[in-house]
């Protein structure tokens, strides 16, 4: 208990509890309140770890640029499908995690991130959306599963080559097994993580109280379903037409089969195909809940977004990329959008890999470090008015968009910033503009949409499902 005292000079927090230490969790709404009480930079105790959060863009900024914080923690590879454990980009650490991401990052560019094949991906996508919301007829419906269909195949067509149809029902398996950690598992599922001494308690224990084996059927259903893809591909694989990531991958393999040591690995495959389905599909799918939501809630921004989109774009042409610097309004809203949700109101961990300083305060080795982007994009002092929903921000007085400079926190930064950003921010410009194009979202009468509540699922904030009407444009 005496050699689990919190050190000196460790930044304010609330009080710890020796050996058993503080609060279990933090949402955006408990971090709100310790930056209210404690400060930019707060030390509190979960189970045996102590985590560090951070409320300030500037200093969040310094930070995560920073090599001893580059490190997710070591408990992450108790999720990794890899045998080795070690393979993957979100999950992973050191020389693996750098091979892994250097090579999702060339796959996803060859394959078209930001480009026009990938351009036509998603408009197909958004194209085959529309007719989806056309068949509600403009009735009062709720999140359509469209949105997560329509996620999942863009990502999905990179990595694998697949597209679903849109209301088809093997997505629905797929899909609830990525929702199955976030659905089945609360914070009682992690306290053998963090409080270790439990870890050595009997199995059936473990199971009755904590469902540890329930963890462990969802991590199997996973990689079964990610090494029948893979499986598939081995037998197809044409070294001359590589199709897709897995394909990509599995040249590098038979390329370096003979280099001793080679990080391509089949395992490490596994884990970035998960990584791609786990990071690439529900982001997108609750974007898109938040965008609709936003346009309902909204109508004259959606309105002076549809004006400029009318005067662009013929109305039977889909949006392209090309146009985006004509429609600032689009990219106003979207950024707006980004900055308003905060869709990851508190970041993936990331952990001290030696003792260091953060603001002249003490951090020794092994701490867990997350940013609140939430707190940090309601912060008044880089936004004005920050609890209004104001594209006009991104605005200068001649309508031209402009970037922010400060105070955006929306995709990380530094050596593990989001990898997907350039994918997800294609996918939200061609699919925000063709609902606006072809939509006015509506709320149903009596619904009062200030009243609609955000729910933390898995860590996304997204509004709580919502019944809106999506009524085609005349
Ligand atoms: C609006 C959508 C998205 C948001 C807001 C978002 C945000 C984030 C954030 C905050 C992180 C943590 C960064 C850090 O630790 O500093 C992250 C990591 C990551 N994201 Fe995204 N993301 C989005 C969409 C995507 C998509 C579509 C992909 C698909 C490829 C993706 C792939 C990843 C990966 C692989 C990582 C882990 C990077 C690493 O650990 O090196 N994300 N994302």
């Amino acid at each position: 208990v005496l050699r689990d005292r919190r050190p000196r000079n460790c930044p304010p927090g609330p009080t710890e509890i020796p050996f058993f230490g503080g609060m279990p969790f933090v949402d955006e709404f408990v971090a709100d309140k310790l930056k209210k009480n404690y400060g930019d930079i707060v030390m509190c105790r979960i189970g045996s770890y102590r985590l560090v959060l951070l409320f300030d863009y500037h200093v969040a900024k310094e930070v995560l640029a920073r090599k001893e914080f580059a490190d997710r923690p070591s408990f992450f590879e108790n999720m990794n499908i890899d045998d080795q454990r070690t393979g993957g980009v979100l999950l992973s650490n050191g020389q693996q995690w750098q091979h892994d991401r250097r090579f999702v990052l060339r796959s996803l560019r060859d394959l078209g991130m930001g480009k026009s094949y990938l351009e036509e991906a998603i408009n197909m996508e958004a194209e085959a959306l529309v007719q989806d919301l056309r068949l509600y007829r403009a009735e009062a419906v709720m999140f359509p599963d469209s949105f997560r269909t329509a996620a999942l195949n863009i990502i999905w067509q990179m990595v694998a080559s697949t597209r679903f149809d849109l209301r088809s029902k093997e997505v629905e398996r797929i899909y609830n097994l990525t929702k199955g950690f976030q659905r089945n598992f609360s914070v009682v599922n992690f306290i053998p993580t963090f409080i270790p001494v439990l870890d050595k308690f009997p199995e059936f224990i473990k199971n009755k109280i904590f469902g540890e084996d329930l963890f462990q059927k969802v991590l199997g259903e996973m990689r079964n379903v990610v090494r029948k893809t893979i499986n598939e591909h081995l037998k197809e694989y044409d070294a001359d037409h590589p199709r897709d990531l897995i394909d990509d991958y599995i040249k590098e393999m038979d390329q370096n089969s003979s280099t001793e040591g080679s990080l391509f690995r089949r395992g490490a495959l596994d884990q970035i195909v998960n990584d791609m389905f786990q990071t690439g599909s529900d982001t997108i799918n609750n974007i898109l809940r938040w965008v609709v939501y936003l346009l309902a809630r909204y109508p004259e921004a959606a309105k002076r977004m549809q004006d400029q989109i009318d005067s662009v774009v013929p109305r039977d042409t889909m949006v392209s990329l090309s146009d985006k610097p004509s429609l600032p309004q689009v990219e106003a809203f979207i950024m707006e959008t980004l900055r308003y949700s905060s869709l990851l109101p508190i970041h993936v961990q990331r952990m001290a890999t030696q003792d260091t300083t953060i603001g002249g305060y003490f951090i020794p080795k092994g701490t867990l470090l997350r940013v609140g982007s939430y707190s940090i994009h309601f912060d008044p002092r880089y936004w004005t008015d920050p609890e209004d929903f104001n594209p006009d921000r991104f605005l200068d007085p001649s309508g031209r968009y402009v970037a922010p400079k400060n105070g955006f926190m929306a995709f990380g930064a530094g050596r593990r910033q989001c990898a997907g950003e350039v994918l997800a921010r294609t996918e939200l410009f061609l699919f925000t503009a063709a609902i606006a194009q072809n939509f006015d979202v509506l709320p149903p009468p009596t619904t009062d949409l200030r009243r609609v509540k955000m729910t933390s699922l898995g860590g996304l904030r997204a509004p709580e499902d919502q019944e809106l009407i999506y009524r085609p444009r005349p």
